[in-house]
């Protein structure tokens, strides 16, 4: 009896790690690929697998999260780890690649393998006549997946569990921020030096707020009228809600005394550090949709603000994933919709390497090569356990320590971090060696 044929959409990091292994698994296999049909705003090279913005895969440090993603992948022969290191450029302890080579490269790979056909193919539906004659179907669209697609999406996924966008706080120089009105602690702990703090009294507050209000804003695109996620709505929306909503929420001044006065401020808006050097501070919850100048206009009537040098503005950007915890089945595929898997970012992950992860794993997993998924403890087992949490953002550098029975909670970090890539690397071994290989 022959194979059963599979087909993924989207030749991007997720789906060319996927068609990959399903291809090597002698699975018939076609990867459709919009371009050089259509490109989305950020992709602009023809070739497979393009990186879209930095050249970097991240830290080789077998003790982070993501280095032990990388020796993880390495050990299932992902071929974007295999084409990473053949393409690398010197970049310390961080595995950056030379962007075009690397995609030429992936693309003349997947080019030449049997039980693999690229068509370069806009999909613009689930139920599309093209993707009939297959018994299963990965969606690897990406971030940008096109808008029909992305509107077929989101019946299958139902209107409300599909997000659109991603937003990003702005990040000042800590060098040009008024250390004469900005103060360092914590709530509650003024002697830890995570968090400055800028003070506002009530008269402050309320022309910030106002500004919020009137400043000028960039016009909603396609899409992002269907917005629901209230965990990072933009600052000027929380400031239309109410004229106490800031003060109550991401500006609340408890537990904070601005040591200048001795009292706790009417409000505060707190800045954290985005480095070891702190030379750079991130505006906790000023993710925003004002334009570039509105936000260096407001932002600076905040004490301590006045000259602040911004290294990146806040923005809200087109970002279409789905609540994976309540659409996906453990095996990433849509409860509505049978049949439908879903890999990459579109899951919910960020990042090249984790959304090429999870096309690593399912391409092994629908291929039959592997039948579980990797154990919780490690990286990869961490990765695809968070697309059955709520959680949004998914860092494996964070995995919970928790996860990992006997481990010395009195242990200090470095030893913990040492503790659980060893345990890691470890439980995936044994993961490996449990399952069928061909
Ligand atoms: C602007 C931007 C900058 C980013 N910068 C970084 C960064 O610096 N570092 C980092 O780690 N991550 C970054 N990311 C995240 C990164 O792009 C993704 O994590 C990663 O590329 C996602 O992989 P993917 O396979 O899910 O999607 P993609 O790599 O985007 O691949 C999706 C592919 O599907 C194709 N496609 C879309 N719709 C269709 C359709 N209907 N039919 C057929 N083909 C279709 C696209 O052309 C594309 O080739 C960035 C994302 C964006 C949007």
């Amino acid at each position: 009896m022959s194979t059963p044929a599979i087909a993924v959409i989207g030749g991007g990091l997720a789906g060319s790690e996927a068609a990959y292994q399903l291809a090597r698994s002698g699975v018939p296999t076609t990867l459709f690929e919009m371009k050089p049909v259509r490109f989305s705003p950020a992709h602009n090279q023809e070739g497979l697998a393009e990186l879209v913005c930095s050249n970097s895969l991240r830290s080789t440090d077998p003790e982070s999260g993501i280095g032990l993603l990388k020796q993880e992948m390495e050990l299932l022969e992902s071929v974007i780890m295999q084409v990473a290191r053949h393409t690398a450029i010197p970049a310390g302890k961080a595995l950056a690649v030379d962007r075009r080579l690397f995609s030429t490269a992936m693309t003349e790979q997947l080019e030449r393998m049997d039980h693999l056909t690229i068509v370069r193919k806009e999909i613009t539906s689930l139920d599309d006549p093209d993707l009939e004659p297959f018994a299963k179907v990965i969606i690897a669209a990406g971030p940008l997946a096109s808008p029909p697609l992305t509107a077929s999406l989101m019946e299958a996924a139902g209107e409300e569990d599909l997000y659109f966008y991603d937003a990003i706080a702005p990040i000042v120089v800590t060098e040009s921020i008024d250390m004469d009105k900005a103060f360092w602690g914590s709530r509650y702990h003024p002697e830890e030096k995570d968090y400055l703090n800028c003070p506002l009294n009530e008269e402050e507050y309320t022309a910030l707020v106002q500004a919020l209000k009137q400043g000028t804003r960039v016009k909603p695109r396609e899409f992002e009228q269907a917005i629901h996620f209230d965990g990072c709505l933009p600052i000027e929306t929380m400031a239309d809600r109410g004229d106490q909503t800031l003060a109550f929420g991401p500006l609340k001044p408890v537990g904070l005394i601005d040591p200048r006065t001795g009292k706790q401020p009417f409000a505060c808006v707190q800045l954290r550090s985005e480095n070891r050097d702190k030379t750079a501070m991130n505006m906790v919850g000023f993710q925003t949709k004002l334009t570039y100048p509105e936000q260096q206009r407001i932002f600076s009537m905040i004490p301590g603000l006045e000259h602040a040098e911004f290294e990146r503005m806040g923005s809200i950007h087109r970002n279409t994933f789905v609540n994976a915890p309540k659409v996906l089945t453990p095996q990433m595929e849509l409860k509505n919709k049978p049949g439908f898997f879903l890999a990459g970012q579109i899951t919910g992950v960020e990042g090249y390497l984790e959304s090429a992860a999870t096309g690593l794993w399912l391409g092994l997993f629908l291929a039959g090569r592997i039948t579980s998924l990797p154990p919780v403890t490690t990286a990869l087992g961490a990765l695809l356990n968070h697309l059955q949490t709520p959680a949004k953002k998914f860092q494996p550098s964070n995995v919970n320590f928790g996860l990992m029975p006997g481990l010395n909670r009195r242990a200090s970090k470095k030893d913990r971090k040492k503790l659980y890539a060893a345990r890691a690397v470890n439980d995936f071994t044994t993961w490996l060696q449990g399952e069928p290989r061909t």
